[in-house]
């Protein structure tokens, strides 16, 4: 029997269309983005998907739009995992910057290394900015070491992964359909995991918000198909 998984990018952000880096700050939906992640479970729900088990970051816009997913469906008491792994990539000081005003400063060239390169680094955070997440009471659990103050999409990878051996793909292999409701990066992340696609052409993908992608998958985890609903 067939495997599935859905994964989800949250609905349009207030940060979003303000067009800010954004990252781990943890900035809500906007009205637009309350709508994509209805229609997202609207479309679960024409396509007869059951859900067993939901899995999202600790930011809000991505968990609004699992919870909106799950009312939508009438899947609101299924198990759900929330963790820091799933989170958007850290941004380091980009976060809160404007995208094109940092790429008049810097340059479209630089800015599009530091959205889609695949190992460079933002600019870091400081860890004594008052905005670290070293100071968020949601990170307190984990070894200051290991919060970041600025990803690129490998460190992201890295710390994704182990989230996916850990507690998706047993899910998975238990029979679970799951559901993963994440970010950008992170999802870009996962793909570029289970698609085995190569560091130069992960710049190439972008991923849509509110538009749930599912996967069928072998016993072993490997792809029969992909399609957007
Ligand atoms: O964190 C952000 O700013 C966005 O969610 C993703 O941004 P990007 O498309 O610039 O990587």
């Amino acid at each position: 029997m067939m495997r599935r998984i859905i994964l989800v990018r949250h609905g349009v952000s207030e940060w979003n269309l303000l067009n800010l880096f954004t990252g781990w700050t943890d900035v809500d939906l906007s009205e637009q983005g309350v709508l994509e992640a209805k229609e997202a479970g609207q479309k679960l729900k024409a396509a007869g998907i059951e859900l067993d088990m939901a899995f999202t970051s600790v930011l809000k816009r991505a968990i609004r739009t699992c919870h909106i997913i799950l009312e939508e469906t009438d899947q609101l008491w299924i198990p759900e995992v929330k963790s820091w792994r799933l989170n958007e990539r850290h941004y380091g000081d980009l976060q809160g910057l404007n995208k094109q005003q940092t790429a008049e400063k810097y340059g479209e060239e630089q800015v599009l290394k530091w959205r889609r390169s695949y190992n460079t680094l933002p600019p870091l955070m400081d860890p004594n900015n008052p905005l670290s997440p070293a100071n968020d009471r949601r990170y307190a659990n984990l070894q200051k070491r290991v919060i970041p103050m600025g990803e690129n999409l490998e460190t992201t990878l890295e710390r994704v992964i182990p989230f996916w051996e850990d507690q998706i793909a047993p899910a998975i292999l238990d029979r679970k359909t799951v559901l993963v409701a994440a970010h950008g990066n992170s999802l870009r992340a996962l793909i570029k995991y289970l698609e085995e696609i190569p560091d130069d052409e992960i710049m190439q993908l972008e991923i849509p918000t509110g538009q749930p992608l599912v996967y069928e998958l072998n016993d072993d985890l490997t792809i029969i198909r992909k399609y957007y609903l």
